[in-house]
């Protein structure tokens, strides 16, 4: 089955059941050790992993390692160009749940990235980066504490899809051509544009189907979380890319209202519901007033689409959503990117759950993860249908690499999250106090210990580790 790997001759598969991992005591978990700082963060991390779990449950329950290989490690063992052989995807589809380190990819040129590719493969399309605070972590934030949020990102399509051409290559300067001539006169809201003849060219496909299945995944995880933290986010640069991230939006909504109708409002329904519920004796046209500051100033067939809502509104969902039931409802609303960018900072704890696209989701992650203490508290799950793939937010910190330094932390969180998703929960508690324990007695790695005040001598990233285990307590 393999051409040079061997799978343990110990444990036993993961399987799938309505999309649910089916988890024996023994799983056989596939890893990729990873490039650049990977050398350093998966020994670590695989250290806390078996211990917690060592100590959760006294044997009954233990991970079978499997190493694979993929990024630099893979050129090595296969050969040229095999940066992601057939063996590592083989024993990702079999055993179903992997974790990974980092892998490099090349900027402007060679190959697309490793990382993106396994997500497309196994169509792992939820990606899930929790961004929360551990007392005592610095960092540049004055009320760090504040945010809480869990980034859902949409992961196979968007530019991430990869279909793009070089300026100057034949096809691209085709499709230039095609555009310039045919598509952009054929579609008069264009107007006269045209694509500048020396320009690259790249596609984002933002569909349906994708943004839907993500936004489903956002919402049934708000579902479960506390009442202060049920809303979803839909974060999207709809004003200016109208049918690509304002489609996400709109499809959001729609999946909202349709699929989750009894357990869900969107903000605007809210406010509709609150209006009446303060005033209800309030006409619909002082209610879509009170909605639209700007009302006023608006065309008359404005005014009336927007009393038309509110009556929609009412007639809909008054009887199951209105006198406050909707307060223990998600809340669905919408912000646009480069404002999200500042809410996380500005008003951190009125967000919980964002649902973005893929290449909002990839910055947003890194700003959240910065105010929080930075990429090594950054952890990330690459969730499918069939499949699950865990690995941290940050890239391979080459600079940092095999210089026995660098915060394992999100590597260490990452694999958190994956005992949580097999269901493994004492352990994965013990990890988080070990981890809490270790940064509020304040020993931790270079990125955390510079920012502290005073500042304290930086532990390695493997003493970092035995740290956290020694506080498993
Ligand atoms: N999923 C993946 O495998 C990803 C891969 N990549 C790839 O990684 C490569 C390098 O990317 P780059 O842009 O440098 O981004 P990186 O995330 O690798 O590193 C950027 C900086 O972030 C900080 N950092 C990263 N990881 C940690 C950590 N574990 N602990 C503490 N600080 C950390 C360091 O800052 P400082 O030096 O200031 O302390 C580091 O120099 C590229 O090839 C990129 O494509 C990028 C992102 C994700
Ligand atoms: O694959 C890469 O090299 C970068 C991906 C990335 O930044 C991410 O997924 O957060
Ligand atoms: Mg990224």
């Amino acid at each position: 089955m393999y051409d040079k790997i061997t799978a343990p001759t110990t444990g036993a598969k993961i399987t799938f059941k309505n999309g649910e991992p089916v988890v024996p005591d023994h799983p056989i978990i596939p890893f990729i050790q990873g490039d650049g700082t990977g050398i350093d963060i998966w020994p670590a991390a695989q250290k806390v992993l078996d211990a917690a779990v060592a100590k959760a449950y006294k044997g009954k329950r233990k991970i079978s390692w499997f190493k694979v290989f993929a990024g630099d490690e893979a050129f090595e063992v296969y050969g040229t160009y095999q940066y992601l052989p057939q063996d590592t995807l083989t024993a990702i589809k079999e055993y179903g749940v992997a974790i990974k380190g980092p892998l490099t990819t090349p900027i402007g040129g060679g190959i697309r990235s490793l990382n993106v590719a396994l997500r497309q493969i196994f169509d792992l399309y939820a990606c899930v980066r929790p961004c929360r605070y551990y007392p005592g972590t610095p960092s540049p934030h004055k009320t760090p504490e504040k945010l809480d949020v869990i980034i859902y990102r949409e992961n196979t399509e968007d530019i991430y899809l990869g279909i793009e051409w070089r300026q100057g290559s034949e096809v691209g300067d085709r499709l230039i051509s095609i555009l310039n001539k045919e598509l952009i006169p054929a579609t008069p809201e264009h107007g006269n544009k045209q694509i500048p003849l020396d320009s690259g060219i790249g596609i984002k496909p933002i569909s349906k189907t994708g943004s839907q299945r993500l936004v489903r995944r956002a919402i049934k995880h708000a579902l479960l979380l506390p009442l202060n933290k049920k809303m979803v986010t839909l974060v999207h640069k709809g004003n200016i890319m109208k049918y690509t991230e304002g489609a996400f939006r709109d499809w959001g909504y729609e999946l909202a209202v349709s699929e989750f109708r009894s357990e869900c409002v969107t903000e605007r329904e809210s406010w509709i519901l609150s209006n009446k519920e303060n005033n209800p004796n309030l006409s619909l046209e002082d209610n879509a007033r009170m909605v639209e500051p700007g009302f006023d100033a608006l065309t008359s067939d404005k005014q009336a689409q927007m009393v038309e809502e509110v009556k929609t509104v009412l007639d809909s969902i008054w009887e199951s959503h209105g006198k406050g039931k909707w307060k223990v409802m998600v809340m669905v609303n919408d912000r646009i990117a480069d404002s999200i960018f500042q809410q996380i900072q500005t008003r951190p704890d009125e967000y919980s759950v964002l649902a973005t696209m893929n290449l909002n989701g990839d910055y947003l992650s890194d700003a959240a993860a910065a105010i929080v203490g930075g990429l090594g508290m950054g952890p990330g799950a690459n969730i499918g249908d069939e499949c699950a793939v865990f690995e941290a937010t940050h890239g391979t910190a080459p600079k940092h690499a095999g210089l026995d330094r660098i915060n394992p932390g999100s590597v260490i969180l990452s694999g958190v999250m994956m005992l949580e998703y097999l269901g493994w929960q004492e352990a994965a508690d013990l990890i988080k106090k070990g981890l809490g324990d270790a940064i509020a007695n304040r020993q931790v790695t270079y990125d955390l210990a510079r920012l502290l005040e005073p500042p304290v001598e930086p532990l390695k990233c493997s003493e970092f580790a035995e740290a956290i285990i020694k506080h498993f307590g």
